[in-house]
């Protein structure tokens, strides 16, 4: 995009606390960003900074015309206010997608909204790449956090699929699960989707990130799925690894929304 324009598409990041996955997660970010030239600005805050502090932060990027995506890293601390600090981001800045106007707009029949968010975007992503039909479909989605579940399951909605959400709170969730064609998993916990919770043929994602222990690996733990993957790459027609499949494609939606943003921000098409 610079050569062509002069532009550099830039993303900021603001990390708050000592999480080591969230660190991992923000250097990913960092290196992607390097590999396809969009600037990056990172500001990390100690786990006992206040909310203020983070507001304002936010008010500097979102008034800064380098930086076209704004992504707070979340969890956020437990003494701050989510809603209040996801709030103060510009919505036209708002690469994650989690401004609730974005939200709104991606429930809503007939609007698009300006950002989708990174992981259901992916899931999206490879089911398209993959040729996978959706229209008419049955999907369940497992898990319905605002970062994950309830935004994969708006979107494949409105690609016409017929689709179930199972929480914690479901009975039977092994037996909603069968009548899926397709299943996405973002529930966060380990190896939880067995092979005869698939109906034979169906197309699984796998979002969930677990760390399990495992002495033969030097960091002393592996990362596993939501699925169990010996037992369910018998019986799904596709799966996606962990790690390996929607991580990294989140990361790669996350880059594809800032460019988005820089073009939109510049007006160029
Ligand atoms: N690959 C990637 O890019 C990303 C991966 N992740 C991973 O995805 C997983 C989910 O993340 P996230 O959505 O943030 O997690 P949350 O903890 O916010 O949400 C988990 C969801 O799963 C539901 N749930 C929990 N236990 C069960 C159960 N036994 N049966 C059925 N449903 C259950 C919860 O139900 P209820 O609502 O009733 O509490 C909740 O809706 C994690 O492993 C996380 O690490 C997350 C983000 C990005
Ligand atoms: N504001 C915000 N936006 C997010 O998008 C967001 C967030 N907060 N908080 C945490 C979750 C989690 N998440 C991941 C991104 C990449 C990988 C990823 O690259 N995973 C690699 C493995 C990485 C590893 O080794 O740990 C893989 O699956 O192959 C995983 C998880 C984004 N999230």
């Amino acid at each position: 995009m610079k050569e062509a324009t002069g532009v550099v598409p830039g993303l900021a990041v603001i990390l708050v606390g000592d999480r080591a996955e969230s660190a991992t997660y923000v250097r990913n970010k960092k290196k992607a960003c390097g590999h396809v030239g969009i600037n990056s600005f990172e500001v990390h805050l100690p786990a006992n900074s206040s909310e203020e502090e983070v507001l304002k932060y936010i008010s500097e990027f979102n008034a800064d015309p380098n930086v076209h995506g704004i992504l707070v890293q979340l969890p956020l601390p437990s003494h701050m206010n989510e809603q209040n600090v996801l709030n103060a981001v510009s919505m036209e800045k708002d690469v994650d997608g989690f401004h609730p106007l974005n939200i709104g707009q991606l429930a809503m029949r007939d609007r698009e909204p300006l950002f989708v968010p990174c992981t259901p975007k992916g899931c999206m992503e490879l089911l398209h790449r993959y040729g996978v039909n959706i229209k008419g479909k049955r999907a369940v989605v497992i898990g319905r956090s605002n970062i994950v579940g309830m935004p994969a399951a708006l979107l494949l909605q409105r690609e016409d699929a017929t689709i179930s959400i199972v929480h914690s709170r479901t009975s039977s969730p092994e037996e909603i699960t069968r009548q899926a064609d397709i299943v996405i998993a973002a529930v966060g916990q380990a190896n939880m989707l067995r092979g005869n919770w698939i109906k034979p043929g169906a197309v699984v994602i796998d979002v969930g990130i677990n760390r399990v222990e495992d002495p033969t690996s030097p960091r002393g733990y592996k990362l596993v799925g939501d699925v169990c993957y010996e037992e369910v790459c018998k019986v799904a027609s596709a799966i996606t690894p962990v790690p390996g499949g929607v991580g990294p494609m989140t990361i790669a939606m996350l880059l594809s929304n800032t460019l988005a943003s820089a073009k939109r921000i510049h007006n160029f098409h």
